[in-house]
């Protein structure tokens, strides 16, 4: 076929898929296109999706539009579900139809993405590997790592102390560090360390490829099938190389991992416990040399920004809430007393720490996490989802950030930055976009409570 005919047939491909999108509007006859934003003609709401502070928008159009908000435009559609009894009765109770995931062309089919948990369709494979996954990190298992999250906690308290102004580069650094080492046994120096570098720049590109409309294929898929030599085709080669540079992270852990087995001088890790799983077992399936890089690799793509990013909404909830900090802190002399850090055991004595007004009242969007102290209030856990997809690693994030949480409020205040017209406080919006929300960053000071918090500051060993 000659340049003309390809790019000829391709833009006659587009306009037909465009008019026959367009035609029908996504819904089979004879169905009422439910409430959402009207829509333009051929490329309907794909003008509609908001390119900073989504949930701002998002908000906005349940209020306008009730439980159920509906866009489409070419390639794909959404269905916005905006009230916690509906997403309960589609993901919970009828999870059998409402459990597959949306096959994103760029990270499916072009990044190869499709063997991770998180963006695998519903079905036998998804499920046996969910169910490997569940062995390392259920509510019982767990409590193995334990001293893993402590001894990094004390590894923020005392950068913290040394240089509190990089407090966003010590929160990922422990988060991804506590996760290598729970992953693979790998135990990173620094942030400069090349397996923090290596996941650190692939999930960034990950998640950055991952935004709708970064890449125009995501919105007419049929381009995916154009030869990476066509003019305008340089994304295929972008694409093709963030793939190898997954499989890189995937592969060089684990390589790690199995020869310090080999030498005898490994840490108890994810890997090494499939490994002795595997070894010792003569109904292993055929790829689990695979599952020994999938499993701890989705336990890495998923946990780092998700846990670091709660980490940094905590820095700045603290900040614009100081009577929420104080009170906190005196919960916490009560409970833990001065001169020793919080321990597990009295996570289980304190009580503190979404937005549905049926669940929380009129005040839900209020910051207010005193509502808790009624045992009647629901814990809120469908902040990480709803249904047989709901995080897996749930009690993990859970244990990480809480420990991290109650030893920094122990031992330090976070306060406004002092700039030259006095202090400065980030705004309540102050957020990055994106699937994962973390705050911009944004300066503060953070100091230790008392001369009996220093003292135990010098004394930590990490
Ligand atoms: C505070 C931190 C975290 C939050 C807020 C969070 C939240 C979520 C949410 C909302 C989902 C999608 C659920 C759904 O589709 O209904 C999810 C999925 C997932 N999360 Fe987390 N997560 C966190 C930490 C972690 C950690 C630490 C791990 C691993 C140890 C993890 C592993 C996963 C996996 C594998 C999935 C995909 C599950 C599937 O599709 O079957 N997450 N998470």
């Amino acid at each position: 076929m000659s340049f003309s005919t390809f790019a000829y047939t391709g833009l006659a491909g587009l306009a037909l898929y465009v008019i026959s999108h367009w035609w029908n509007n996504g819904i089979p006859r004879g169905l009422k296109r439910l409430p959402g934003p009207p829509g333009r003609p051929l490329i309907g709401n794909l003008l509609d999706l908001p390119k900073s502070k989504e949930w701002l928008t998002f908000n906005r159009w349940a209020k306008e539009y009730g439980d159920l908000c509906y866009l489409s435009m070419p390639g794909t559609s959404i269905l916005f579900i905006n009230s916690h009894e509906l997403a309960k009765e589609l993901f919970d109770k009828r999870g059998n139809i409402y459990s597959d995931r949306y096959q994103s062309t760029v990270l499916n089919d072009l990044v190869k993405l499709d063997w991770t948990m998180v963006f695998a369709q519903y079905g036998e494979r998804w499920r046996r590997n969910r169910t490997y996954f569940h062995q390392f990190f259920n509510q019982t298992a767990v409590e193995n790592y334990h001293d893993i999250q402590i001894k990094y906690t004390k590894t923020l308290l005392k950068r913290l102390y040394q240089s509190p102004e990089d407090y966003q580069t010590h929160v990922r650094y422990i988060i991804g560090a506590l996760v290598l080492e729970v992953s693979y046994g790998i135990q990173p120096m620094s942030e400069t360390d090349p397996f923090i570098v290596l996941s650190e720049t692939t999930i960034q590109r990950v998640i950055e490829a991952g935004i709708p409309g970064t890449y125009l294929v995501d919105i007419f898929p049929f381009l995916k099938h154009i030869p990476s030599w066509f003019p305008g085709a340089k994304f295929k080669t972008e694409l093709d190389q963030l793939g190898e540079q997954v499989i890189e992270m995937l592969n060089k852990p684990v390589d790690i991992a199995k020869n310090n087995m080999r030498n005898g001088d490994a840490r108890p890790s994810v890997v090494s416990g499939l490994i002795d799983t595997f070894e010792n077992d003569s109904n292993r399936p055929d790829d689990y040399e695979d599952l020994i890089k999938h499993i701890p690799g989705v336990a890495y793509i998923s946990a780092v920004d998700t846990s670091a990013g709660v980490l940094l909404q905590f820095f700045h909830i603290m900040l614009l809430h100081p009577e929420v900090q104080n009170r906190a802190q005196e919960e916490l002399d009560e409970v833990v007393g001065p001169g020793t850090l919080p321990s597990f055991k009295d996570l289980g004595k304190l009580k503190t720490l979404l937005r549905s007004k049926s669940v929380y009242g009129p005040d839900a969007d209020k910051f207010n996490p005193e509502r808790f102290l009624d045992e009647r209030t629901p814990y809120p856990n469908f902040a990480f989802g709803y249904g047989r997809r709901a995080c897996p690693g749930q009690y993990f994030a859970e244990n990480s950030v809480l420990i991290a949480i109650a030893n920094v409020l122990h031992l330090f205040h976070i306060l406004p930055f002092e700039g030259e017209n006095g202090p400065e406080l980030p705004a309540e919006d102050h957020f990055d976009s994106g699937a994962i929300l973390r705050p911009k960053p944004f300066k503060c000071r953070i100091i230790p409570r008392s001369p009996g918090a220093t003292k135990t500051l010098e004394e930590l060993d990490h």
